[in-house]
Formats: structure tokens, sequence, C-alpha cells
């Protein structure tokens, strides 16, 4: 696998933390998770697939002296807290990047490592609601609309964040040293984002929030009701596509407003909305398929796994719970992810087994674990 022998210790966060070392896990990297205590801490990291977890109290002089130990033969850290917070307990970049110059020590945080904001507590939709993108994001006359916690969460930090240790393994191999990430989700959310500021000159942007081409203001870029109660997505923004979605409607385009007449969208809309109405997804489906009409069903989580055209590219995976989710991407093709298949760590399960493997003796592993600087959590057995 391309990661393959890369050690990445990741301290356990919320979402986009876990993202990040869960992409890094499937593609090959060794990824030890720290945890807290499990007493103290309640497991909800659903992204911890390929990891094992180390219960460690790092507020514990000790904890943080092991955890700058794991650092000295480790090729990446992830943190996932307010600026200021590694400082606090001795484990700033400076100390950890002066005792092991390789170490790429990667902060992901919302507001970056300064600023005004560089303290404050915030989720997804305030980071996104910062980067301006927020701004153009909902239907027409609503409020701004957050997509889930996928846009500054896993897009602009877990996966900004997976890229920029990439580049920084990369650089390493020409310069041998480590170096600081700074990965905040407000710029992340911004950069992903750049085609918005890129594309004001266009005139795509020039009409209020919801009116415009790909934010729901167009008839031909929009999701429409069927008889059954599911939707289907309609893509068809270039003129040839666009006919054949006319054509698809049964309506003929003479009869038409011209497709980029923006004060008839909204009627255009109704009558498009009329039209999916009468069918079944099903129906839609079998009489758009095949074509070039930029058409398709909007599947659920659990129906997109059924899809032929994802079953052909085997774009989902079963765990040994068999869970579902989706296959890493993108698929290398020498050297494809390999996602673990077993269930995701228990908090502290792997305490012993990595603090042997990263040359802590047993007599220190028993004298940390009777301080209560670390925990094991061994799964019972299923008898
Ligand atoms: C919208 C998303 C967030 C969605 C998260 C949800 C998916 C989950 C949230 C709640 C979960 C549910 C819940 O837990 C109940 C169930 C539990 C069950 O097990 C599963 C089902 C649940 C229903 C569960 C389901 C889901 O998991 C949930 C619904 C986001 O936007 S995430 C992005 C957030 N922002 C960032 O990550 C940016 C950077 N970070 C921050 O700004 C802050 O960390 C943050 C997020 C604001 C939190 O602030 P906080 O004050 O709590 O922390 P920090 O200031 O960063 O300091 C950390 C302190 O902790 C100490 N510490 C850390 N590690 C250790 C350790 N190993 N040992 C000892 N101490 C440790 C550290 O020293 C700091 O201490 P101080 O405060 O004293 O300095």
């Amino acid at each position: 696998m391309a990661l393959h022998g890369v050690r990445v210790v990741e301290l356990a966060g919320l979402a986009p933390a876990p993202l990040c070392g869960m992409v890094l896990a499937d593609f090959g990297a060794q990824v030890v998770r720290v945890d807290r205590s499990p007493r103290t801490a309640m497991g909800t990291d659903v992204q911890g697939r390929g990891k094992r977890s180390l219960a460690l109290d790092l507020k514990r002089p000790p904890g943080a002296a092991a955890l700058r130990r794991l650092c000295l033969q480790t090729d990446v850290l992830i943190e996932p807290f307010r600026h200021g917070v590694m400082e606090k307990l001795g484990l700033g970049p400076e100390i950890l990047l002066k005792e092991n110059p390789k170490l790429i020590y990667a902060r992901l945080t919302g507001f970056g490592q300064s600023g005004k904001y560089a303290k404050s507590a915030g989720h997804d939709i305030n980071y996104l609601a910062l980067s301006g993108v927020l701004s153009k994001l909902g239907r027409k006359n609503e409020n701004p609309y957050a997509p889930v916690n996928l846009l500054a969460d896993f897009a602009g930090g877990g996966v900004m964040c997976a890229m920029g240790i990439v580049m920084a393994l990369f650089e390493r191999t020409r310069s041998g040293k480590g170096q600081v990430i700074d990965a905040a989700m407000v710029e992340g959310a911004a950069y992903l984002s750049s085609f918005l500021w890129k594309s004001q000159n266009l005139g795509l942007w020039n009409r209020p929030r919801g009116e415009n081409l790909l934010d729901s203001g167009a008839p031909f870029y929009e999701t429409y009701e069927t008889s059954d109660g599911k939707f289907m997505a309609v893509g068809a923004i270039e003129p040839q596509f666009y006919q054949q979605l006319i054509e698809g409607l049964g309506l003929e385009s003479h009869k038409l407003p011209n497709q980029l007449s923006f004060s008839d969208w909204p009627e255009m809309k109704q009558m498009f909305a009329d039209i999916f109405s009468k069918k079944t997804q099903a129906e839609w489906c079998r009489l758009f398929n095949g074509t070039n009409a930029c058409v398709t069903p909007v599947l659920s989580v659990d129906e997109a796994a059924l899809h032929p055209h994802n079953k052909e590219r085997c774009s989902f995976i079963k765990n040994d719970q068999e869970e579902i989710s989706p296959r890493p991407s993108p698929h290398l093709s020498r050297t494809p992810a390999s996602p673990s298949s077993r269930r995701d760590p228990f908090i502290g399960e792997h305490t012993e087994e990595i603090l042997l493997e990263y040359g802590f003796t047993k007599e220190e592993i028993v004298k940390l674990h009777s301080e209560k600087v670390i925990e094991f959590n061994k799964p019972k057995a299923n008898l």
C-alpha cells in the first residue's frame, strides 16, 4: 500500500481528525489513536478503521513524557485541539520537532493557530460560515444551509489535512526534515471552494442565493420528486445534454423559453416538477438510463451500495460485522488501499502492545498502569 511503513499517532478528536487518520490507515499507514481513559471518555469515533487504540492520560507528566517518546519514532502526529492545548501539555511543535526533526506535526483545527478566533470553540457550521462558503448555500428565500458537516469538517478539514501530510511526507524524502501543518478548516473549506471566487467574473453568482445556475436556481440543475416519494437529480447543463433532458421529459424545445432565460426558471421548474411527479423513480431511471441527459436517481445510503454501477465497481465494502461503508478512494492501480475489515478498536484495546512495540519495557508499562497513566481494555472473549 502507498503509505506502508508510515507511523502515525492521532490524538483522539471529533469528526475531522478521525477521518484524516482513517484515510492514512486505509492507504497503509500504521495509525495509533491516543485516547483518554475509557472511564472518562466515551467511544465516539466511528472512523477508527484500521487504527489501534492507546489509552494515555496526557495531563499527567509521565503520560505527556510517554507521548514524547512515541513521537521520537513517529512520522506523523495529528492533533485536533484548540490552539494552545498542546503547548500547555508541554507537547508543542517546538519541543517535539526538536526531539525528532523528521516529525510531521499536523494541527487540525477550525480557526488555525493564529488570529482572533484561534482559541475559540467552534464546529463545522462556524468554520463554513467564516470561510464565506456558507453564504452561497441554500435555497431561494431561505437561510443559508450547511450540508451536514461534510464541507468544513471532512473536506476542508480531514481530507485537506491528509493531503498536507502526504505532501509533507513527500517533501521529507528530499529534505529529510519534518514540518508543522496548520490545517484550519475555515481556510480548507474556502480553498476547496476556490471555484466560487474564481468564477465571479463568469456571471455565475450575480443573483441572490438559490437563484443561480448551480445553487438550485436553474430548472436543469435540481432535484425533483417522483410519484413514489423518491427523487431524481438533474444536472443537464450543456445544451446538448439539456436537449436530451427535454426530450426525455416529453417536451419540445421550440415551445420552451431559452435554457438560460433566468426569469423563466421558476416557471420551468414547476413544469419539470409536475412532469417528474407523474412517474416512479424506477420508471424515470429506465427512461433516462443510457442517455446523456445527466439524470440519475437520488439514492439512499442503503440503496447506493446495491446500485448496479456501484456494485460493478465494488464501491462499497463490508467489514467483519457486516457493516457497509464506502471503499477508500481514489483507486491506485498498483498500490490500492486495503482497508481493514476488523471492527473499530475499543479505547485502550492495544495499550500494551503499542507501548512494547515503541520500546517500553514491561516494567515501565506496569508502572504507568499502576499510576493510572495508561489503561488496558481487552475485549472480553465471546463464550
Ligand atoms: C459538527 C462536528 C461535531 C460532530 C461530532 C458528533 C459526530 C459527535 C458529538 C457527540 C457524539 C455523540 C455523543 O458522544 C453521545 C453518543 C456516544 C456513543 O459512544 C456514540 C453515539 C453518540 C450519540 C455520539 C455520536 C457522535 O459521535 C456525536 C454526535 C464538528 O464540527 S467536529 C469539529 C470540531 N472542531 C475541531 O475539531 C477544531 C479543533 N478543536 C477544537 O476547537 C476543540 O477541540 C473543540 C472541538 C471545540 C472541543 O473543545 P474542548 O474544550 O472540548 O477541547 P480542547 O479545547 O481542544 O481541549 C482538549 C482538552 O482535552 C484534554 N485531552 C485531550 N486528550 C487527552 C488525553 N489523552 N488525556 C488527558 N487529557 C486530554 C486536553 O488536555 C484539553 O484539556 P484542557 O481543556 O484542560 O486544556
